[in-house]
């Protein structure tokens, strides 16, 4: 009889070709990659390290929280390269401002554009300004722009009162002593969520709505309710999960197509409503929505094609809802993050709340105009967003060869010129930023007083990116924490919830940590509300 096969030699033989592979794909990525060697066996956002917590093998998608203290400062550089071995391109991060403003600042001609790959999940609803690159972008920057205005503001502004007074109201605040908001992101989320959909929408619902469709199915509260508590969800869960048995994946299939069939009429009814001259709800209507779909009658160069606002098949409002993807969990967040923060430094609470009552008083609902006489506020909340940075990370790659200028290694001064091949991912790492003690001394401390004079609009609020594609909806979202913040302090203490024995920093360590994924977010935490006695210390 022949000898069989050496089972044993064969699989020898693969695994060392298998690993030959890796080590020579591990070589070309080294080569490929420009800067300085950092080997990894996965990459951070591969496939394959994305269910795996952070640690020495794989970094996956958490080590920029994770390892913020330690990361640049052991490779003595503010740029790094992951070289993937298994799979994947190479990545470069950086936590050099002067590195992100070269690949930032460029307008929409420049070589470097959001890589496709990393916004795919978000053209669910179509072409968005989140999502498209040069030309196209412009066009959609110019369409949406106009639509942030101190008209919309000052809506942002009537919504998140009238949100609070709902609160107060339903939940029978106003009997209460002692409130306890566990966790503190089921009212900061709904509030987000209620703001952009009247804001975004011209969509206003109560805080506790229980409507259901005209024929008894979901309502279209409840449909966009699951559409926006699902967004980081659906962008990693492929489309065949969604025929699984799994009550969620039911929810968010009818949710869609509830939210498809809803949004379509509405566009048509808003579409009929401009052009009746005798609609009076037409010059009323200010919201978002509105003004785009105006926007897309109204100015003919400027107008968006129907495969863009409208496409024949799927009802397309790609660009409400990047700005409902876009604003809506990272504004929730920050609010959070700024209510823990407050509840654990209590002196910068009270100092906050004298000038709250300096500004407003207690007899009167604070009003937009107040605004600017509340940059406190203004400033607990930036810098909550410098420690929990929503947006941590900015990607881009270049449409061809190109350079770039790195700080030298190790502290020395100058810098030096490396090549940056077309398509290799640059990661912007806004937590590495924020964290980066040249930019921000003593980074760990919660200190709102580092914003004082700093101008609304200033770049060195790096949370909201630099250059052009600066985010948009930046004043939306701080005037809507703006107006929440002041009626809460000025109203409560806002309390941490310690273990026993529990010092301020032992909770900060262990309850404000995050998650990340599509954006990064405080993960779940409790504070306690107690009533302020109404006198104002004196200022
Ligand atoms: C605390 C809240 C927010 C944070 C931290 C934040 C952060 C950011 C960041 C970092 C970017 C740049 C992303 C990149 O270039 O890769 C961005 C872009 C964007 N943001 Fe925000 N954002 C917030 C709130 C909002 C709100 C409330 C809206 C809308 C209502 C919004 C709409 C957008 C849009 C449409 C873009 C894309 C702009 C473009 O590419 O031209 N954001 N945001």
């Amino acid at each position: 009889m022949p000898p069989g096969p050496d089972w044993l030699v064969l699989a020898s033989a693969v695994l060392s070709i298998f690993v030959v592979s890796r080590v020579l794909k591990f070589i070309a990525g080294i080569k490929s990659r420009g800067s300085r060697a950092h080997e990894y066996h996965f990459l951070p956002s591969a496939f394959l390290a994305l269910p795996f917590p952070t640690s020495w093998w794989n970094p996956g998608v958490a080590w920029v929280w994770k390892w913020r203290r330690s990361f640049y400062k052991q490779w003595r550089s503010e740029v790094v390269s992951f070289v993937p071995f298994l799979r994947g391109p190479p990545f470069i991060y950086t936590c050099s401002l002067e590195v992100a403003r070269q690949f930032l600042s460029g307008g929409f001609q420049s070589v470097w554009v959001k890589p496709k790959w990393s916004v795919e999940t978000l053209l669910e609803w179509g072409p968005n300004l989140v999502s498209v690159n040069k030309e196209v972008w412009r066009r959609h920057r110019r369409i949406v722009g106009p639509a942030f205005n101190p008209t919309t503001y000052s809506l942002v502004w009537a919504e998140t009162l009238r949100v609070y007074r709902d609160i107060i109201t339903t939940e029978g605040w106003t009997q209460k002593d002692v409130v306890i908001l566990d966790p503190v992101q089921t009212y900061t989320t709904r509030l987000a969520f209620l703001v952009i959909s009247a804001c975004g929408f011209g969509l206003s619902f109560p805080w506790k709505d229980e409507t259901k469709s005209d024929n008894g199915g979901m309502g279209i509260h409840e449909a966009m309710r699951i559409w926006a508590s699902t967004v980081t969800l659906r962008a990693i869960t492929p489309s065949w999960a969604y025929r699984l048995p799994f009550k969620l994946f039911r929810d968010i299939t009818i949710s869609t197509q509830m939210l498809r069939d809803s949004l379509g009429k509405m566009i048509l009814e808003r579409r009929a409503e401009m052009n009746s001259e005798t609609t009076a709800s037409n010059v009323e209507k200010k919201d978002i929505f509105t003004l785009l779909v105006r926007a897309s009658e109204e100015d003919s160069k400027l107008q968006l094609s129907d495969s863009e606002l409208v496409s024949e098949n799927i009802t397309t409002l790609g660009n409400v809802f990047a700005l409902m993807f876009a604003g809506h969990e990272t504004t929730a967040s920050t609010i959070a993050a700024t209510i823990g923060l407050l509840g654990l430094y209590s002196e910068i609470q009270e100092d906050i709340y004298k000038k709250i009552i300096k500004a407003v008083g207690h007899d009167r609902d604070p009003t937009f105009e107040d605004f600017h006489q509340l940059e406190a506020v203004a400033h607990a909340f930036y810098e909550a967003l410098r420690l929990f940075p929503a947006g941590y990370i900015m990607i881009r790659e270049a449409t061809e060869d190109t350079t770039i200028s790195i700080p030298n290694a190790d502290g020395q001064p100058g810098m030096r010129q490396i090549p940056i091949p077309k398509d290799l991912p640059m990661v912007v790492d806004v937590v590495g930023i924020q964290y980066n003690p040249r930019y921000f001394p003593d980074p760990e401390k919660y200190d709102p007083s580092r914003w004082r004079g700093v101008m609304a609009e200033s770049e060195d609020i790096t949370a909201f990116s630099i250059g052009p594609r600066t985010c948009p909806g930046r004043k939306f979202a701080v005037v809507e924490a703006v107006c929440f913040l002041t009626l809460i302090v000025r109203d409560w203490i806002i309390e941490p919830i310690m273990n026993p024995g529990e010092t301020g920093e032992e909770w900060r360590e262990r309850v404000m940590q995050t998650h990340t994924a599509v954006t990064l977010t405080v993960k779940h935490f409790p504070v306690r509300l107690r009533r302020r006695a109404r006198a104002a210390p004196p200022v």
